[in-house]
């Protein structure tokens, strides 16, 4: 028995780091939104014990350190399953690239293997499962739009934002969250207005929402790479109506509501930027299972 599912990229529409918790994760608050930009697993059960892992990909692990086998692997343990999974990743998404390609991927094994195996799990018991692989897979197992706070697992689901298009450039630099993280110097970020991004998106408010993009993370990113910094001053000149930078980076992404516009920027970019893509923004939960 065969199980394709979709595993979309994310983009964080607001991130804020509260404090440095005792275990060594940053206490946050982000708004996070699915996009119309997919990897794509088939999924099938092995009457041997193994996970199998294909992808054409030299950029992702096709072993035990890949998160899809973490997160079959994760339920096969927790409930004593004796058959196995193959698992093919057809990789659309960039590799960290700070859209959570690797956490999506997770979460849509998490959610295909709990129908393959039968284990009749809820959402947010898969949730609970996928915060134990890593701290945004959580907000992947529902996708949609929503505030995660905690180390990322802690979803309150929010309306979908109005629709628009998202234009996302992926620069060919390698950024390391775990390093982002480090260097940040909490006395000197400014904080995003939260509230401020929740309520414009409960008001369908395009203008609020782009007025309150925000990202502490970029202070970071942008020290440590110029180039991510210009990229997102040309995304701006361009046309875009806002332009913030996508968790740890490096990819940048602007929102537009116009055709012409995002076909001007869309152009404008593909020149000189190593990935570019056009996609809507999905915005509501469970589109994609
Ligand atoms: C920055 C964000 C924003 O959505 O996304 P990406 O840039 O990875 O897409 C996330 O916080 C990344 O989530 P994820 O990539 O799942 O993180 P994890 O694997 O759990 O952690 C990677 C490393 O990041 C740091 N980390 C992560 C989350 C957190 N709340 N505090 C942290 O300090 C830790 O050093 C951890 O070892
Ligand atoms: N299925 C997967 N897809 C992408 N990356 C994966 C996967 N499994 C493990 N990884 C590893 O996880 C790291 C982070 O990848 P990814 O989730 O794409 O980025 P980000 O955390 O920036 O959103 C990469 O270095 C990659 O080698």
């Amino acid at each position: 028995m065969k199980l394709l599912v979709k595993a979309p990229a994310k983009i964080n529409l607001s991130l804020d780091v509260l404090y440095k918790r005792t275990d060594g994760y940053h206490e946050l608050e982000m708004v996070m939104t699915t996009v119309d930009l997919a990897d794509r697993l088939e999924l099938e059960l092995l009457n041997d014990d193994r996970i199998v892992i294909h992808s054409q990909t030299r950029f992702v692990p096709d072993d035990d350190r890949n998160l899809a086998y973490k997160a079959a692997n994760l339920l096969k343990d927790r409930f004593n399953i004796k058959s196995g999974a193959s698992i093919t990743i057809e990789k659309n998404i960039p590799v960290a690239a700070g859209l959570a390609g690797g956490s999506s991927d997770a979460a849509a094994v998490l959610r295909g293997m709990n129908k393959l195996w039968d284990l009749r799990l809820t959402l947010d018991e898969l949730a609970e499962l996928g915060a134990e692989i890593g701290s945004d897979v959580s907000f992947c197992v529902y996708g949609g739009t929503a505030l995660a706070k905690g180390r990322g697992e802690i979803i309150t689901p929010l309306p979908p934002p109005p629709n628009c298009w998202v234009v996302l450039a992926k620069p060919a630099i390698g950024v390391s969250t775990a390093e982002v993280y480090e260097h940040l110097n909490l006395n000197e970020v400014i904080h995003p207005n939260t509230k401020a991004m929740v309520d414009a998106i409960y008001q369908g408010d395009y203008r609020g929402i782009c007025a309150n993009l925000s990202n502490v993370l970029e202070s970071v990113t942008f020290k440590y790479f110029p180039k991510v910094k210009h990229l997102k001053d040309d995304m701006k000149r361009f046309g875009a109506d806002a332009v913030l930078m996508s968790g740890s980076g490096p990819t940048v992404f602007a929102l537009v509501q116009h055709d012409s516009r995002m076909q001007r920027l869309y152009n404008g970019l593909r020149g000189y930027c190593h990935q570019v893509y056009a996609v809507r923004l999905l915005g509501k939960r469970n589109e994609f299972s």
